[in-house]
């Protein structure tokens, strides 16, 4: 029985699909895989037995990918399953930043039941008007999987959309609709834009992003949407931005202490993947990639390990090895296994950055000294046997 811990709420088209062999748990202490949405793991004891981790969304600066990867852990997440989600919910960040909508709404609540509020309203609505997002310029900075989206959909509802992402994957470029502007210097879109919306991971290098110096080049009253992650945004630069006006509004799907209190934020409590439809696809493609790794091996969409499949194995045993990417790692492994005499029918070796993975198939099952040589390479960080 493999036992996996739910730490959040997974919609139930993902754990129906852990069903026979697998058992869901409360506690962590005998699990072999864990499902997770953001829940935070930075302070977690992972115990001994646990192999993966599938992260059901996007982001994973809330998993020590590192400290994972290190204990032999892969982790994945579920790219593009919930961009669908976040769009729409940036598109209404574009419209509730145009025009004072949330205002108008608390006003009519204010005079709600009121004889005369037909009447009323007409006098106060002025102080509600706004803009049309139609020929404003909008600069997405990030184009992965939602920036790509909410690039595509701005443009199809006549915004000049600019795009930056110096890293931007070959598949997302032939998502991009051609007119999508391709920006080479972030500063092009500090700039021109009238609206700014970040869909970046949170990572070292893009912190606090959004700060004084990028809002000194930025347009007086700009608007900066950000459905990705609170700490892309220096919250002081912000609350001066905001106060001398030159940020108009600033939408946020990660309020904190501070900016839910700024005047001018609309805050909204982290929504963007909660549809049923991203939620149902999150969990889906979380579960089938944990279940994958764990019978066979295989590794999609993983952020600490590269990708490997050799499908099912159709020989006698199966071993999957995750060590350093260092020299003489491959010679090490096939040295013992040849001196067990264990021929290896089938084998893939990939690296990304400082990790490795290599999955053999073994025409005789590898016996408990050979695996337990194996472990003792120095650079190893963990031998699972998946079929033998
Ligand atoms: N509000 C919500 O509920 C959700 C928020 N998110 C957040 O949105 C982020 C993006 O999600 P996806 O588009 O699915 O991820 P993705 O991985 O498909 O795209 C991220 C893009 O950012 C680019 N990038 C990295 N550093 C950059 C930099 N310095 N400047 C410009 N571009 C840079 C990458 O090249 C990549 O193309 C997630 O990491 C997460 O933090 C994701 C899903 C739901
Ligand atoms: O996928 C992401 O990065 C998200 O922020 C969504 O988080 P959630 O699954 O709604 O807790």
């Amino acid at each position: 029985m493999r036992n996996i811990c739910c730490l959040n709420q997974i919609s139930h088209y993902g754990t129906d699909r852990l069903t026979g062999d697998y058992k869901l748990v409360d506690d962590m202490k005998d699990a072999e895989g864990i499902l997770v949405r953001s829940a935070s793991l930075h302070e977690t004891e992972f115990p001994a037995g646990l192999e993966a981790i599938a992260r059901a969304g996007a982001g994973v600066n809330n998993i020590p990918l590192d400290e994972c990867a290190k204990k032999g852990i892969v982790v994945f997440n579920t790219p593009g399953a919930n961009k669908n989600g976040v769009k729409e919910l940036v598109l209404a960040g574009l419209f509730l930043t145009s025009r004072d909508v949330v205002g108008g709404i608390e006003w009519c609540r204010e005079h709600a039941g009121e004889e005369d509020i037909s009447k009323k309203m007409e006098k106060s609505k002025k102080a509600f008007a706004g803009n049309e997002i139609r020929g404003k310029k909008l600069g997405v900075i990030g184009l992965g999987a939602i920036g790509c989206e909410v690039a595509n959909a701005a443009a199809a509802l006549g915004m000049e959309v600019y795009g930056y992402d110096p890293f931007i994957s070959v598949n997302a470029a032939w998502m991009l609709s051609r007119s999508v502007k391709h920006i080479m210097d972030v500063n092009t879109i500090y700039k021109d834009c009238d609206y700014i919306t970040v869909h970046v991971p949170l990572l070292d290098s893009t912190k606090e992003m959004i700060n004084q110096a990028a809002f000194d080049q930025m347009k007086d009253g700009v608007v900066i949407l950000n459905y990705a992650r609170d700490l892309l945004v220096n919250d002081d630069d912000m609350a001066e931005a905001l106060k001398s006006g030159k940020v108009k509004k600033y939408i946020t799907d990660f309020p904190n202490a501070k900016t839910s209190a700024m005047d001018g934020v609309i805050a909204t409590p982290h929504l963007g993947a909660s549809t049923e439809e991203s939620e149902d696809n999150c969990a889906v493609m979380a579960a089938d990639e944990l279940k994958d790794y764990l019978e066979n091996g295989n590794i999609k969409n993983s952020v600490n390990y590269p990708a490997c499949d050799m499908g099912i194995c159709q020989v006698a045993g199966r071993i999957g090895l995750l060590h350093a990417n260092i020299p003489n790692m491959i010679g090490q492994i096939t040295s013992i296994l040849a001196a067990e005499g264990i021929n290896i029918a089938n084998m893939t070796n990939k690296s990304r950055d400082k990790y490795a993975y290599t999955l053999l198939d073994l025409e005789d099952p590898a016996k408990a000294e050979a695996v337990s040589h194996l472990e003792k390479i120095n650079g190893m960080y963990k031998v699972r046997v998946i079929k033998g």
